[in-house]
């Protein structure tokens, strides 16, 4: 026993010992409050971590008595299996560990009915709520021109993450007239009727998780009493990003012993637009006497290049923790400034060089992370990938849990477990079809609403509830359906989750009306259930290996809700490249990392320009987006994009010029006179013919072909600006465009001769449609064409 024990401490010793004085101080250090504060990549998860195993090892914590809080699902996953081969054994998976949302729904399941909840409550998506408030809109005869549901939706969450309750706002004179400026005085009104109505359908959103929680802790001292026992120590990764309640909410936690330690960096503050205060951590030292406090300052991750350039940048910001980041890496190579005609162009340049450097330099696909500011962006990057056959991963996209097949059977499945969920209801009263209509449900909303109860409550006791004024086929229709989900219920009490789900898919008919339908993609939407039923199944056999666990269909149905957006990927396979918006790429590394759309009015994004704090925070997520990459980056952008449905002329982004110019490549960008500068087909370019127009250093990043121009940055950016045609002049075909007209004979560089058919646009955007002798007809814009005219 003792040789055990040795042995199992030596592990741990073991561990810390790799770690630099100022990580191990942070791990050792365990007794009261503790803050790192450290930039990018210098080991702050790590050092949470070993913490955690050290806390379980060394110092015999019980881990049920150990909270730690991550920014995903994932994050905690995966520390939590490494804490597990550290310390050995099971009990790491006894940690009180996961997001805020996740943490505070299972406490809230525990003392649900303190608030007047069932323990079983639904957790809402942003769907859901969008719905729940379309309703209120719709039934208080709003005009939904001024009261628009997203903003609406995001009043109310902004609301709840301050912690003001509908209650609290209709005594606030302020936030009525705020509203009310706002054209939308019936916000109060609005919020409480939702409230009100997702109370009575049991379920809560995401911002309530948060909310409910602050309340439960607030008026009952005594379960608050209960959880600080419970936690006595205290971690939370990624501070920088905790909002009000967040903060609040940990503070009160940590109150009676004080064990609290919070790791993060301000310069990577990224979620204000979501209620993120980056006061939490300036002020942190403010807020807890004796606080220790450590600085990382060694980077793990990246290269000097990379370590230097993101230094450089941040310098730019005002508002800021003084920190000196540096690296032992190597060198590394410098980044590589690229610029493209169009968003299509980056895409296949992308696309191109990731598959050359796979082919010639045997990186794996999933060394690639391409990083975006706008999810629309992803659009380009995709087709440029498939049409390479290049793998890819896309974070962030439609959740699996989200398409409609799987979120239909999911509602079944939350009104088997709480049969008030109105959402679940709507969702699933008449799919498939049962012959109940919009007017009949209207008449049981109506019904409900003057009762004060849940729709479900005057569907099951339509016998008392009289006065809804239904016909008898429509009564019986109503009582099939209920008499089937009470079975489901009556099941749900011995079923295994499995055998329920499956019985549940069945028996609703869905399977059967999805079988119908003999498409590709109705075949696909059997095949996702099928999925959900495997992952119900995979879901309840890892939760009987907890000592805790839940592997019920309730349980399930709760990690689903929880998914936040970084969790959900399409799949889970290895061999891909990652494609994510900044946002979810936080914590997250790469070897090589792309980072496209370097444009004005992109990225800084346009909403961000008008003031400071908000390029602050702009400028912070291009450091974070850098800060991900471990070997090599890659900076694109493009002269024009397709937005809005519209050509735009796009300037390279303020943030290229503020990057320290000894760490950059300024590649000369590959120019073609129109639009697909990479050629339409698109085809690798080591089997092109290369085109006489081609710049020599910009077919191919990859040095192990061709050496790259090395040119300091700020000069030589303008001095491209410059020689290249500007996308925000008129003046620079060879041709003055305004010479051009149609019936005139042209010639073209690559497609030769042709005809001037048509004529459309003006100024930069003016195109001519060409029908070219040999290549057929073509759309050009001018600017970018070159056309000399020809006789004849
Ligand atoms: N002492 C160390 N020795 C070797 N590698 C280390 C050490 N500390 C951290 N690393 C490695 O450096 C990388 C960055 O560490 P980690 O992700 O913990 O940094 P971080 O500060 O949390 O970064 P971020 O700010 O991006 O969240 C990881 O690959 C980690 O394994
Ligand atoms: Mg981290």
């Amino acid at each position: 026993m003792s040789t055990l024990r040795l042995q199992k401490n030596t592990c741990v010793q073991d561990y810390i010992k790799q770690l630099n004085p100022s990580q191990r101080e942070a791990v050792v250090n365990t007794e009261g409050p503790v803050m790192v504060i450290a930039g990018a990549g210098s080991g702050k998860t790590r050092v949470l971590t070993y913490r955690i195993a050290y806390l379980m090892d060394e110092k015999k914590v019980d881990p049920f008595n150990i909270l730690s809080l991550t920014f995903t699902n994932k994050a905690a996953k995966e520390m939590k299996e490494r804490i597990g081969k550290i310390v050995g054994g099971n009990e790491a998976k006894n940690l009180w560990m996961g997001t805020f949302h996740s943490v505070f729904a299972k406490i809230l399941r525990f003392e649900a009915d303190k608030l007047g909840f069932p323990s079983n409550f639904t957790i809402y998506d942003a769907e859901d709520a969008r719905k729940v408030i379309a309703n209120v809109i719709k039934e208080k005869n709003l005009d939904k021109e001024v009261y628009k549901v997203k903003s609406v939706a995001s009043r109310i969450s902004s609301f709840k993450n301050a912690l003001i309750t509908p209650k609290e706002y209709l005594r606030s004179p302020e936030l009525q007239e705020n509203d009310a400026a706002a054209r939308m005085p019936m916000m109060g009104d609005i919020y409480r009727a939702y409230a009100e109505r997702c109370f009575r359908s049991g379920a809560m959103d995401f911002d309530d998780l948060l909310l409910y929680t602050f309340i439960l802790l607030r008026k009952f001292p005594d379960v608050l009493a209960k959880y600080q026992d419970r936690f006595r120590y205290i971690m939370v990764d990624e501070y920088q990003d905790t909002n009000h309640a967040q903060y609040l909410i940990v503070k009160s936690l940590a109150n009676r012993y004080g064990n609290i330690c919070v790791v993060g960096d301000d310069a990577q503050s990224i979620y204000a637009f979501r209620g993120a205060n980056i006061r939490n951590i300036l002020n942190y030292q403010r807020d807890y006497e004796d606080v220790r406090v450590f600085k990382l300052e060694q980077n793990y991750r990246s290269t000097k290049t990379i370590v230097g350039a993101a230094n450089s940048l941040i310098k730019k910001n005002k508002e800021q923790l003084d920190k000196n980041v540096w690296t032992d890496n190597s060198d590394g190579e410098q980044i590589v400034i690229n610029k493209t005609v169009s968003d299509t162009d980056e895409a296949s340049y992308v696309a191109r060089t990731i598959f050359e450097k796979n082919m010639q330099e045997h990186i794996p696909f999933s060394d690639f992370a391409i990083l975006y500011r706008t999810n629309a962006q992803s659009r380009a990057m995709e087709e440029s990938f498939r049409r390479r056959n290049i793998p890819y991963r896309i974070y962030g996209g439609l959740s699996f849990y989200q398409r409609k097949e799987v979120k239909d059977l999911l509602a079944y499945v939350r009104l088997t477990i709480n049969s008030n969920d109105e959402e679940a209801f709507r969702r699933v009263i008449n799919y498939p079809k049962r012959g109940i209509g919009d007017t009949t449900l209207e008449k049981i909303t109506v019904a409900a609403n003057a009762n004060g109860v849940s729709v479900w409550e005057i569907c099951s006791n339509l016998g008392y509830y009289q006065s809804v004024g239904l016909n008898k086929p429509t009564t019986v229709k109503i009582q099939d359906f209920v008499t089937k989900i009470q079975s489901f219920k009556a099941l749900a009490k011995e079923a295994e989750a499995f055998d329920l789900a499956t019985h549940i898919a069945k028996t609703s008919g869905l399977l059967r009306e999805l079988s119908q339908d003999k498409t590709p993609e109705g075949i696909s939407r059997t095949e996702n259930i099928q999925e959900l039923l495997n992952s119900v199944k995979e879901f309840t056999e890892n939760q009987k290996e907890i000592e805790d666990g839940n592997p019920s269909l309730s349980g399930f149905m709760e990690d689903v809700a929880l998914l936040t957006d970084s969790d959900n990927t399409t799949d889970e396979d290895n061999e891909k490249v990652s494609l994510m918006t900044i946002h979810l790429a936080k914590g997250l590394e790469f070897p090589i990392v792309f980072i496209v759309g370097m444009e004005e009015s992109l990225f800084p994004s346009m909403m961000a320009m008008s003031s400071r704090a908000d390029l602050e925070e702009e400028r912070r997520l291009f450091y974070v987006a850098l800060t991900r990459a471990e070997k090599e980056a890659y900076l694109t952008y493009a002269q024009m994009r397709y937005r809005w449905g519209k050509l735009i002329d796009c300037e390279p982004s303020r943030f290229l010029q503020e990057i320290d110019e000894s760490f950059l490549n300024i590649n000369t960008p590959d120019f073609s006179p129109f639009t697909g500068a990479y050629g339409d087909s698109d085809e690798p370019s080591a089997s092109r013919r290369p085109s006489p127009r081609r710049a020599p250093t910009s077919s191919a990043p990859s040095r192990s072909r061709q050496p790259q121009r090395t040119m300091p940055q700020r000069k030589n950016l303008r001095k491209i600006e410059s020689s290249l045609p500007s996308a925000n002049s008129d003046s620079v075909a060879d041709t003055n465009p305004s010479d051009i007209n149609v019936g005139d004979r042209v010639k073209h560089q690559r497609f030769g001769h042709g005809k001037i058919k048509e004529m459309e646009g003006a100024g930069p955007n003016k195109k001519a449609v060409i029908q070219f002798d040999n290549v057929g007809e073509k759309k050009l814009l001018l600017k970018f064409a070159k056309l000399e005219k020809v006789s004849g």
